[in-house]
């Protein structure tokens, strides 16, 4: 892809500017330099609840026997036809939070674990991006891989203080991906305002994501929702207009 500049990024001790590092690897991208992203984004979020028709909010717990996300992006006869972005990593590494401010370009940290699910709609000028994250507790992430086969997008979201589960989320990420060589991931480093913090090289290694195959398209952005209240970080637009082009050339 064509954007992101490529500074020469040295991973300097606990915290990562929203500039991006080195390039590793032939088809991973680290993207952080700041764009200006086109055209106002409009919120309309849903919770699983209110896709079954039960009224809107998030924290449902998820039906004992989930079946497919109804009415967007289901594939007839295993076709992949979703328009979704599929949102995942663990619990607490901060996908709500990333969507919320990705869909209101403010930052407003989410206080509640996602129970189920939580669909969010982000509408550009150009395009209408479905996300849909899956919460990331144990008891949720059996559920994560039935839904990659609809989906255009993966989005993973790792803590990146969290050091102690880093393991987890590669062996995680890994699997995930392990039977769909091309499907595009974007890496999301997410935190990098904590003391701390893994800066996106360590992250890069710690993920093995030069393991993950060189078919796909892979992007790696350090991203993190400081302030409440607070507008975006230029690398959140970063991370918001790759993901909104990656999306259009997957249509
Ligand atoms: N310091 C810091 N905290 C964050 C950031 N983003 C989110 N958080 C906090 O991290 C916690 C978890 O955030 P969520 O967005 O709920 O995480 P999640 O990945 O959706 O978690 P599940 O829904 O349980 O899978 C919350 O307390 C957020 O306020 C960030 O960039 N920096
Ligand atoms: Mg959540």
């Amino acid at each position: 892809m064509r954007r992101g500049s490529r500074k020469g990024g040295a991973c300097r001790g606990s915290r990562l500017p929203a500039t991006a590092g080195p390039a590793m690897g032939s088809r991973l991208r680290l993207c952080g330099a700041a764009l200006a992203m086109a055209g106002g984004a409009a919120l309309a979020a849903w919770a699983w609840a209110r896709l079954r028709g039960r009224g809107a909010g998030r924290g449902e717990p998820p039906a004992p026997r989930l079946g497919p996300v109804p009415s967007i992006g289901v594939a007839p006869q295993g076709k992949r036809q979703g328009r979704q972005i599929l949102v995942l990593g663990l619990d607490g590494a901060g996908k709500s939070s990333l969507l919320q401010a990705l869909a209101t370009n403010q930052v407003k940290r989410s206080l509640a674990p996602t129970e189920g699910f939580n669909a969010v709609c982000i509408a550009t000028e150009e395009s209408q991006m479905e996300f849909l994250e899956i919460g990331g507790s144990e008891s949720l992430r059996s559920y994560w891989k039935m839904y990659l086969p609809q989906v255009l997008l993966l989005i993973y979201v790792v803590d990146s203080a969290d050091h102690a589960r880093l393991p987890v989320a590669k062996q995680l990420l890994h699997q995930l991906v392990e039977n769909n060589s091309t499907l595009p991931v974007v890496v999301l480093a997410h935190k990098q305002d904590l003391e701390g913090a893994y800066c996106i090289t360590d992250i890069h290694d710690a993920l093995a994501l030069s393991d993950i195959g060189d078919k796909r398209k892979m992007f790696l952005i350090g991203t993190h929702v400081a302030e409440d209240g607070s507008e975006i970080s230029s690398s959140m637009k970063d991370a918001k207009e790759l993901i909104a082009e990656l999306f259009l050339e997957m249509q």
